[in-house]
């Protein structure tokens, strides 16, 4: 926890702003007993109704001062507290946005999202209550025992009864609540996890007809936090009436016995009032305090949460000093490059040796699980390689800045994925500055266009959320043309053709031929079709390269390319 009170750093003048008013207006508060008492022991009973009025009409001046103070500190804290919380919550995003991907599978979208939300709002509001808390409850404590003492020295021997007694209610709830806030977070991550694997996966959901499993499952997860929240609000339920309870016999015993000290004339009635109110306020402020710890297990708990993001340092980072190229742009070299993903038994990929050079196409083909996709990810970097070395424009990957480097790959995913928007965003998303010219030539060459014009407001229409509303290979083209705007060194195709019909895919491919060719091209696909006018095949099996050449040379040198080929191809036209 203590470890987030650094951001609330930049707001130190507006803490000592609230330090400053609460302090001001606990006086207030300390004050108004003593004029009552003033009121009550001068003026009601000696029947002085001008003192009544001076008295009173000061009371209810001290009585706006302390209004205008609350609300002024409330403001405050509850802006500091906002701002506090909008700043954790960029940089648990700014940080998130460095993870590699193994980190993410770490810890997980659901509870990346809970951390950046819910656990954000525990700390920003125990932080809020904090903020007024800190300096009211000990000066109401300190200032009601002093000014109690002061109205009654003997009577104060009741608040020595009750604190104790106090104390204990308070921390037999707490400790039985401790445990059920820390579990509360984690129900919240695991009910996030089944709502979002239900929402985005509906299709697959309804058409195996599983919408009742995933009630259940949803109810399940609901049913657990539920019950949880329900223990948790039942012992703090009990909390409030124990407390009244032991106020209302302080009041009694109070009474009581100042009703004793009244009868042998040693108090006045309106020390009695006052003497009433200190008590309050005193208890009051242990209330207040035992409030905020009890949010202190939930905040404490989310805090480690966003520090556990925080102090993860991604895997990869840049060097301190980075290498520019200067020569040979676009050309990739893999050098007996081996990867393995973290936890995995044996590699991804291994002893990868091949240059991929400007000008040409080079094709990446095997059967599903061969490590295409592995490979080719690599070279932005979204992964370490174990061993070997991997260069870009002649300087390994490592060197460089992962900004630069990704500056001059333009990637599209085997998954096209699309942005809330318009057609145009999201094509300009590969280019800022795209001219309405570039985007359209974008969707040109990507085979967009055709569909484009069809839908209502063409390069205006809107992409729902995940893209939803366009289809599998119009997603692909769209990503594709994404890509085209910018105009990289180097082109990534991981598998974007593979929901485009055949003649939609030859048709890129040739558009494609001319718009990029300076430009090093890798293509994976799993089609033969898609990879055998390249100037390079790449035949990958279980992680291995199993041969490298032109079509003509893997049908007669590579045994795994052959198979390929023939489960593909009839006999003609694999010639
Ligand atoms: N994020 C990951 N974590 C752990 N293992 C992974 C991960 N992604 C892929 N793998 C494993 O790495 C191997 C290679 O996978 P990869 O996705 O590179 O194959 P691919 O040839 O692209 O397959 P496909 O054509 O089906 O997409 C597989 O055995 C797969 O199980």
């Amino acid at each position: 926890m203590k470890k987030l009170f650094k951001y609330l750093r930049p707001y130190r003048l507006s803490i000592s702003l609230i330090v400053l008013f609460i302090f001001l207006q606990c006086l207030c508060n300390l004050y108004l007993p003593t004029l009552m008492a003033k009121i009550v022991d001068n003026g009601v009973i000696k029947g002085d109704i001008p003192y009544i009025w001076r008295i009173g009409g000061f009371m209810l001046a001290v009585s706006i001062c302390a209004v205008v103070l609350s609300i002024s500190a409330g403001f405050l804290s509850s802006r500091t507290s906002s701002s506090f919380g909008r700043v954790l919550r960029s940089e648990v995003f700014a940080h998130a946005e460095q993870f590699t991907l193994h980190e993410f599978d770490h810890f997980g979208t659901s509870s990346l999202i809970t951390r950046s939300t819910n656990d954000i709002t525990q700390v920003q509001q125990l932080v809020n209550m904090m903020l007024r808390m800190m300096i009211m409850a000990p000066l109401n404590f300190i200032g009601g025992i002093l000014m109690a003492v002061y109205t009654d020295a003997r009577l104060s021997l009741v608040i020595v009864v009750m604190v104790p007694l106090l104390a204990i209610a308070i921390f037999a709830i707490f400790s039985r609540a401790t445990v059920l806030f820390k579990s509360l977070q984690v129900k919240i991550d695991k009910l996030n996890r089944v709502l979002r694997e239900n929402l985005t996966g509906i299709r697959v959901i309804r058409s195996f007809n599983r919408v009742d499993f995933e009630k259940r499952r949803f109810d399940d997860a609901n049913l657990d936090l539920t019950s949880t929240t329900t223990r948790v609000q039942k012992i703090m339920a009990t909390l409030m009436p124990l407390l009244m309870l032991i106020i209302n016999f302080s009041t009694l015993a109070i009474i009581w016995f100042a009703g004793i000290r009244i009868n042998n004339g040693l108090m006045q009635v309106g020390s009695l009032i006052a003497f009433i109110q200190y008590v309050m306020q005193l208890l009051f402020s242990i209330m207040m305090v035992s409030m905020m710890f009890f949010m202190i297990p939930r905040a404490s708990a989310s805090a480690a949460r966003i520090n556990e993001v925080l102090e993860k340092v991604p895997e990869i980072a840049d060097r301190e000093l980075v290498r520019h190229a200067n020569g040979a742009p676009g050309t990739i070299e893999f050098r007996n490059v081996t990867f393995s993903y973290p936890g995995a038994e044996k590699p991804a990929v291994s002893n990868i040796s091949f240059v991929a050079r400007p000008g040409q196409v080079t094709a990446l083909i095997g059967g599903t699980g061969s490590g295409k996709s592995t490979l080719v990810s690599l070279i932005p970097r979204f992964y370490d390689i174990d061993s070997g070395a991997l260069l870009v424009d002649g300087i390994d990957v490592r060197e460089q800045s992962q900004e630069n480097l990704r500056s001059k790959i333009g990637y599209v995913p085997q998954k096209a994925i699309l942005f809330t928007g318009t057609i145009a965003d999201n094509i300009r998303y590969g280019k800022d500055d795209a001219t309405d010219e570039e985007i359209k030539h974008a969707a040109d060459i990507a085979q967009a266009t055709g569909f484009i014009a069809e839908m209502q407001n063409g390069f205006d229409s809107f992409i729902e959320q995940g893209g939803t509303n366009v289809s599998g290979g119009q997603k692909q083209r769209l990503s594709i043309a994404r890509v085209l705007v910018r105009r990289p060194e180097i082109y990534i195709f991981d598998d974007s053709f593979s929901a485009l019909d055949f003649k939609t895919d030859a048709k890129l491919r040739s558009a494609l031929k001319e718009e990029v060719s300076n430009s090093t091209v890798l293509i994976v696909a799993q089609r033969v079709s898609t990879v055998r006018d390249a100037d390079v095949i790449i035949v990958l099996d279980e992680g291995r390269i199993a041969g490298i050449g032109k079509h003509r040379e893997l049908l007669e040198t590579c045994q795994v390319y052959r198979e390929i080929v023939s489960s593909q191809l009839s006999e003609e036209e694999s010639a």
